[in-house]
């Protein structure tokens, strides 16, 4: 068989979105694609958009929730059959609305230990190991000044 001589590539920002200790995932349903998968709510970049813009966007069009957009974690590439994507992660906060499942088939919220339990899509295992290694030196919490 012809291997596919130009396998898009895509560029997608993802949220990162915690609150009080726990950290928000999101499954993908039966209807889309990589169906159950979990992910982190964000979407395809649109031209001329930042990383920032788009969260905001999608966040909004996925959950119906605002948030406030944070540090920049590791940008990861990752090279599925299909298509190679490339994943600029945000810590976000939720700024205002209820979690509403427009798209997704459930969410989740998980203590840090918890995170890696879920299938994740396979782009976002680095990005989860980044964070969680960052969240852990817990932001200069427990230091004295
Ligand atoms: N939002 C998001 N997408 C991710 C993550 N990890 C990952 O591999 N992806 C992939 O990146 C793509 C995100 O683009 P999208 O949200 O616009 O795509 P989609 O499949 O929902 O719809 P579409 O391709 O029909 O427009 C999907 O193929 C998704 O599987 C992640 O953590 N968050």
């Amino acid at each position: 068989m012809k291997a596919n001589p130009v396998k898009p590539h895509i560029h997608v920002a993802c949220a990162i979105i915690e609150h009080d200790g726990r950290t928000l995932a999101a499954q993908r349903s039966e209807t889309m694609k990589m169906p159950l998968k979990w992910e982190f709510p964000g979407g395809k970049l649109e031209s001329g958009e930042t990383p920032e813009a788009c969260l905001v966007r999608e966040v909004r069009e996925e959950l119906a929730i605002g948030i406030n957009v944070g540090r920049a974690l590791p940008v990861a590439t990752h090279a599925y059959e299909a298509f190679t994507v490339t994943l600029y992660p945000f810590v976000c906060t939720p700024e205002d609305g209820t979690v509403t499942l427009i798209e997704h088939r459930a969410v989740a919220w998980l203590k840090p230990e918890q995170m890696l339990v879920l299938d994740w899509a396979e782009a976002d295992l680095p990005i989860i190991a980044g964070y969680l290694a960052t969240r852990s030196l817990g932001a200069g919490e427990g230091t004295q000044p």
